[in-house]
């Protein structure tokens, strides 16, 4: 329900100053709006919607990236990706966003859309609204020359450039789009990509102009990474710049071993700064001493099944399973209820209803935070979260939620 005083409005491509306005009120920002209304702007104008109290002021702001084809554990499914998400600070606490993510979640499903992911600014926000924590992200800082265990790279030659729209689009966007990781969201829109590979000093933040770095095997690109390096000089007059990587992308061991290289041998610099990595990236396995890279980890991707049948149907299972979940949803009540779930290991899953008694009862945050196969059910049960009703099937269903490759994006969206 909008707030009263309030209402809904579809936002177009002429509104783009009042967006920027407001979003600075919400995410406080130093830059002029003159310098972000020159950056491309990568907004779905049609999947874009304020409130206001008179169709001119805006009040708050959501819009959501359409992910198509997005890869889940065994599938692809076209998800909602909510972003944008603001309220003005004189508005707050009013109910507007709780009126914004019903909106979300009706427009999503009228699109037909059954999942919706986001990235949260403060992780304690979206749980109340039945997204769960679906995929957690590791970053490292890499002493430079870190020695990486062996792997042959023989065949591989690489190049390093600076990074150009009109050079680099469409290599990037093969490689990335070629990624098969649960959770793995694309840059599907020209402008999307425009905006990632920008080189405008307003995205700089002390660092150089972003770099790439080609792995190429017979002439043709097999991975990439975009890095930039932030200049330093500590008391003692010597270099200590710091490669941050936004983005290393490739399916194969070998070409992230030969761009890992690269990075830690560059000269002036002391460590690296990864990005975002999946909990069992490759970098992990390949460092000899991956305490001196002290990784932290993250929150990472929240997930909210909006269609629980064509979601849980959309997925593969890794273990046989026939399971009855008893779903608690206090959003979207179609989704509450008991499901019976069968599916044989790697192949197509059955969802339907069933009065057959429960096995498991969980709440949709639940079902949302194990989805992509990077959160077990054993792991929330322990917590209390999931109640193991029959005793018989929590082990076996937990494994069969899970799945060989960890969820991960690698932008924030
Ligand atoms: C996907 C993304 O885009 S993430 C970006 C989110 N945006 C930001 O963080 C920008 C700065 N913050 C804001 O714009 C706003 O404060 C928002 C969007 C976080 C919240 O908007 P509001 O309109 O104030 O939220 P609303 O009044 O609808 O609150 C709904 C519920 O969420 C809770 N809530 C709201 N903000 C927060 C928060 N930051 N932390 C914890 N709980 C919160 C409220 O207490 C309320 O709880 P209740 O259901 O128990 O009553």
């Amino acid at each position: 329900m909008v707030p009263e005083g309030l209402h809904e409005l579809a936002l177009g491509e002429d509104r783009l100053r009042d967006v920027l306005e407001l979003d600075t009120w919400a995410f406080p920002n130093p830059d002029p709006i003159e310098s972000m209304l020159e950056l491309p702007n990568a907004l779905p104008w049609e999947r874009t919607w304020a409130m206001s109290p008179d169709g001119h002021q805006l009040a708050a702001l959501h819009a959501s990236y359409p992910f198509g084809s997005t890869p889940v554990p065994g599938g692809r499914l076209d998800i909602s990706g909510l972003t944008w998400v603001g309220v003005h600070p004189q508005w707050r606490r009013r109910g507007l966003l709780r009126s914004m993510i019903s909106s979300h979640f009706a427009h999503s499903l009228a699109r037909k859309e059954p999942i919706s992911l986001l990235f949260a600014a403060e992780p304690a926000i979206y749980g109340r609204f039945g997204y769960g924590l679906a995929a957690r992200s590791t970053t490292l800082t890499v002493p430079r020359g870190a020695e990486l265990r062996p792997v042959p790279t023989e065949d591989l030659t690489f190049r390093i450039e600076t990074v150009s729209y009109d050079a680099h689009a469409q290599l990037v966007a093969d490689l990335h789009g070629s990624v098969d990781r649960p959770g793995w969201v694309t840059r599907s829109t020209e402008q999307q990509q425009r905006r990632w590979l920008c080189n405008s000093p307003s995205f700089h933040a002390g660092r150089e102009t972003q770099r790439i770095l080609i792995a190429e095997r017979d002439a043709t690109p097999v991975g990439y990474a975009i890095f930039r390096r932030k200049p330093s000089w500590n008391d003692g007059g010597n270099p200590d710049y710091e490669v941050g990587v936004l983005e290393l992308v490739t399916p194969e061991a070998s070409v992230a071993h030969l761009i890992w290289s690269k990075l830690l041998d560059l000269d002036l610099t002391t460590k690296v700064q990864t990005g975002m990595l999946a909990l069992d990236d490759p970098l992990l396995s390949l460092l000899v001493d991956v305490r001196a890279a002290n990784p932290t980890w993250s929150d990472q991707l929240w997930l909210r099944l909006l269609d629980l049948p064509t979601a849980l149907a959309g997925r593969q299972y890794q273990a046989g399973l026939d399971v009855v979940l008893e779903v608690s949803d206090a959003e979207l009540p179609d989704n509450a209820g008991r499901w019976q779930l069968r599916a044989e290991p790697f192949a197509q899953a059955s969802v339907q209803r069933t009065d057959r008694p429960a096995d498991l009862r969980l709440d949709i945050r639940e079902l949302g935070a194990v989805y992509l196969g990077g959160t077990s059910l054993t792991e929330l049960a322990s917590a209390g979260l999931v109640a193991d009703l029959t005793g018989t099937k929590l082990a076996s269903t937990s494994v069969a939620f899970g799945w060989p490759t960890a969820p991960v994006a690698s932008w924030v969206f």
